[in-house]
């Protein structure tokens, strides 16, 4: 069967002044398979956005192929735009003084849905993901979790079998993150197909089935979610301080000595404002913080490592921006 999305050797270049190229995606190669929600991750700059707009047919490749459920972005713009629905993070694509309603009635116009269509749907939607006792307020007073629901809304009116997510979640706090994650899981459940580009890994790990990690434009790693949490399992680490940072930096060696003697500590190290043990795995972490607190250590916690620490050490430091 046809892959919903299959990327092959796909580059881009951006001229910048001076004949400076910036190369945001390079020889990239990936296939994501229908009903998959795939994660693209990867730090800022790493490419996501440009993959997101080429498959969405709003920007051009220099070169290399990307098609959608067989359909080339480039040969075959109009076939793959009716296949694929874009939801962004943030601000970006909603028209503030107008309703929600009219807004998803502006963008059905677009599509070139007929009238009657378009409004059966935006009911449904604004049904759908909770919005439709606000439909007829206007968009300025809306929340970012109630606009980033007006944001699928918005995506979904052409019914797209494959949704592009670019940072669906940035700045929504987390009640509002777990019900557009709610969201998105009932829609693959129905049979659609999502990438979901972003850099926070717990929202990748608690939606994706699969993720791509890409740095520079070009892709370092694909695997099962879970593959990924093993990953995460093994970088487990727990932060402490004193509660008055002028003592932090006199924890004496004493402690921090004893601390990496322990069985389950892989290794202490000096973070500015603070100490931090790795430990070989959570219920390591577990017995660390129990370690600490009983020597009056207080300010401790189970830290995760950032995504850009998972980057570290998984492919070392590459020159990666971070
Ligand atoms: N219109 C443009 N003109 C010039 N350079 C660009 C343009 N758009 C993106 N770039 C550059 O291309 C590279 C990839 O950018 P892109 O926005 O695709 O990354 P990203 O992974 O989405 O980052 P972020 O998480 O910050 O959104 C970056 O170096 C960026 O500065």
């Amino acid at each position: 069967m046809e892959a919903a999305v299959s990327v092959s050797s796909l580059r881009r270049t951006y001229e910048r002044r001076r004949k400076d190229t910036v190369v945001a995606l390079d020889d990239l190669t990936l296939t994501i398979a229908r009903n998959e929600i795939h994660g693209l991750l990867g730090p800022n700059g790493a490419g996501k956005t440009t993959l997101v707009r080429i498959l969405s047919t709003v920007l051009l490749p220099t070169s290399g192929t990307a098609r959608v459920l067989g359909h080339d972005v480039v040969a075959e713009t109009t076939a793959v735009r009716s296949l694929v629905g874009l939801v962004l993070g943030g601000d970006r694509g909603l028209y503030d003084r107008l309703s929600a309603r009219r807004n998803l009635l502006f963008w059905g116009a677009l599509y070139k849905l007929d009238a009657r269509t378009v409004r059966r749907r935006a009911d449904t939607l604004l049904e759908r993901v909770g919005l439709a006792e606000r439909a007829d307020e206007p968009v300025e007073r809306f929340s970012r979790g109630m606009r980033q629901r007006l944001h699928l809304a918005r995506g979904l009116l052409h019914e797209p079998r494959v949704l592009f997510l670019d940072e669906p979640t940035s700045g929504l706090d987390p009640v509002a993150a777990v019900a557009f994650r709610r969201l998105v899981l009932e829609l693959r459940d129905e049979g659609r197909t999502f990438l979901l580009a972003t850099h926070d890994m717990d929202e990748a790990t608690a939606l994706c089935d699969r993720v791509t990690l890409i740095d520079r434009g070009r892709r370092l790693l694909t695997d099962d979610t879970a593959n990924i949490g093993r990953l995460l399992g093994d970088r487990e680490c727990v932060d402490f301080a004193h509660d008055d940072p002028a003592l932090t930096h006199a924890l004496n060696h004493a402690l921090t000595d004893a601390l990496a003697a322990l069985p389950e500590v892989v290794d202490v190290e000096r973070l500015d404002d603070r100490w931090r043990a790795h430990t070989a795995d959570r219920e390591g972490s577990r017995r660390v913080l129990a370690w600490l607190v009983e020597r009056d250590v207080l300010t401790a916690r189970h830290a995760q490592p950032t995504l850009e620490e998972v980057y570290l050490r998984t492919v070392g430091d590459r020159g990666m921006r971070v």
